[in-house]
């Protein structure tokens, strides 16, 4: 849209200052005395040099005294965009890493899971995770909950209430042979999940689901152009199981897109030991990846080739994994991101360890494409919401000492 037509909107607020965000282009781009209007609807209408402040005045009709203006130790960022947490799990979150996945999900996960049932426990642990999560500065979440619609709709209500973004999903699982109670009849995993308001389509991952169950959530995914998320390939024994319990399918990916379930509204999680050519049909589906290093790491599942996902231009951002990963801050997620990278050098010399700048985008551009967000959210591209933290790196109490007389430099360290 063109300024003359943006005009027509009336304008909310002014912010000067320093605005830090990435594009397709620029891993990071910092823009310095930079002016950016917010119009009624929370859109951003413009955003342009300070020298240019004359011309958008009277193009939009605010008063210079109306500008905010940051302090010379501040800056906006894009909201932090976590594509994969449980929040159910929150309940537990730091404790029971002494297992893998597939151990883990039996002895504490689905015991904790089938408590959810109770609306009581799902709204105290649902109404903290929302809290803590906005507060580590995750504007945008997309949540795992439990086989349980009210608390699962409850999840919905909380996040929108506290206003954080949120997809939220309702686990539908028809197969568990460890807690025989946590699973639902194929019947009503296929009735809830088109009860429940705005799903994302979530069957937990293949060894839970019967194919009927994949094939149903594929359809009700199809019909209603719904998001979809799940798990893939995350550990060995997974990818092993999966080749037993579906012989007929090529791959793990394959079981999936045979169900109609990797779109270009998917988001998988994990993808460690994906094939190329199950990364291909992920780049021809238009599907994305959530990598969540914490969790690989605390489950010793694998470390996600980062290079080689975005070499086969998959959509990718970073999730906390909560309670496989034991922090729900995205700053985490970013701090282990690049870890994993590093882990991946010190195997490999040759191998070319991501940057900082590069993983800050993962987690803000590439999260809110990796959830098909990204005409909405993700940067401070005109027409965009307004989904920005205000960062003040000097903040009293706060967990940054600055060097007199040095200039604010941008990096792991601006939130706690
Ligand atoms: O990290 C994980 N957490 C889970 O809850 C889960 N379920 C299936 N696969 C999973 N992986
Ligand atoms: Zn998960």
């Amino acid at each position: 849209m063109a300024n003359s037509d943006r005009a027509d909107t009336a304008i909310a607020f002014v912010y000067r200052g320093t605005f830090v965000h990435s594009t397709q282009q620029k891993a990071l781009q910092i823009l310095k005395d930079a002016l950016l209007g917010v119009d009624t609807q929370g859109k951003i209408a413009f955003i342009e040099e300070g020298k240019e402040l004359e011309k958008l005045s009277q193009t939009f009709g605010f008063k210079t005294s109306d500008i905010t203006q940051l302090a010379q130790h501040e800056f906006f960022m894009p909201g932090l965009v976590d594509t994969h947490i449980h929040a159910s799990q929150y309940s537990y979150a730091g404790t029971a890493l002494d297992m893998p996945l597939l151990q883990w999900l039996n002895a504490y996960t689905f015991p904790v899971e089938s408590r959810f049932k109770d609306l009581e426990f799902a709204r105290k642990v649902y109404t903290q995770i929302v809290r803590r999560t906005l507060r580590n500065g995750t504007t945008t979440a997309c949540y795992f909950a439990t086989i349980h619609t009210e608390a699962s709709l409850l999840l919905g209500q909380i996040a929108n209430n506290f206003g954080q973004r949120a997809l939220v999903g309702k686990v539908c699982m028809d197969r568990n042979d460890c807690v025989k109670h946590y699973k639902e009849t194929l019947q009503d995993s296929q009735d809830e999940t088109c009860r429940f308001l705005i799903p994302v389509v979530t069957p937990r991952f293949a060894p839970s689901c019967t194919g009927a169950l994949l094939e149903q959530l594929g359809e009700i995914a199809k019909n209603n152009n719904l998001h979809i998320q799940s798990h893939i390939s995350e550990t060995l024994e997974e990818v092993k199981l999966v080749k037993e319990l579906f012989p007929e399918s090529e791959s793990y990916a394959d079981v999936y897109y045979k169900h109609n379930l990797l779109t270009d509204k998917t988001v998988m999680a994990h993808g460690c030991h994906l094939s190329d050519e199950e990364l291909a049909l992920f780049r021809e589906t238009g599907a994305s990846l959530s990598h969540c290093p914490n969790s690989n790491f605390s489950l010793c599942s694998g470390v996600l080739n980062v290079r080689n996902v975005l070499k086969h231009k998959v959509k990718l951002g970073l999730g906390t994994d909560v309670a496989g990963g034991y922090s729900a801050s995205m700053l985490d997620a970013v701090r282990r991101a690049l870890d994993a990278s590093k882990v991946l050098t010190i195997q490999d010399p040759k191998y070319k360890t991501l940057s900082f700048e590069e993983v800050f985008r993962i987690a803000t551009l590439g999260g809110s494409q990796a959830l098909s967000l990204d005409d909405q959210t993700g940067n401070f591209e005109v027409g965009k919401d307004f989904d920005a933290l205000r960062i003040n790196v000097a903040a009293e109490g706060g967990p940054i000492d600055l060097i007199q007389d040095e200039e604010p430099k941008v990096g792991l360290n601006w939130l706690k």
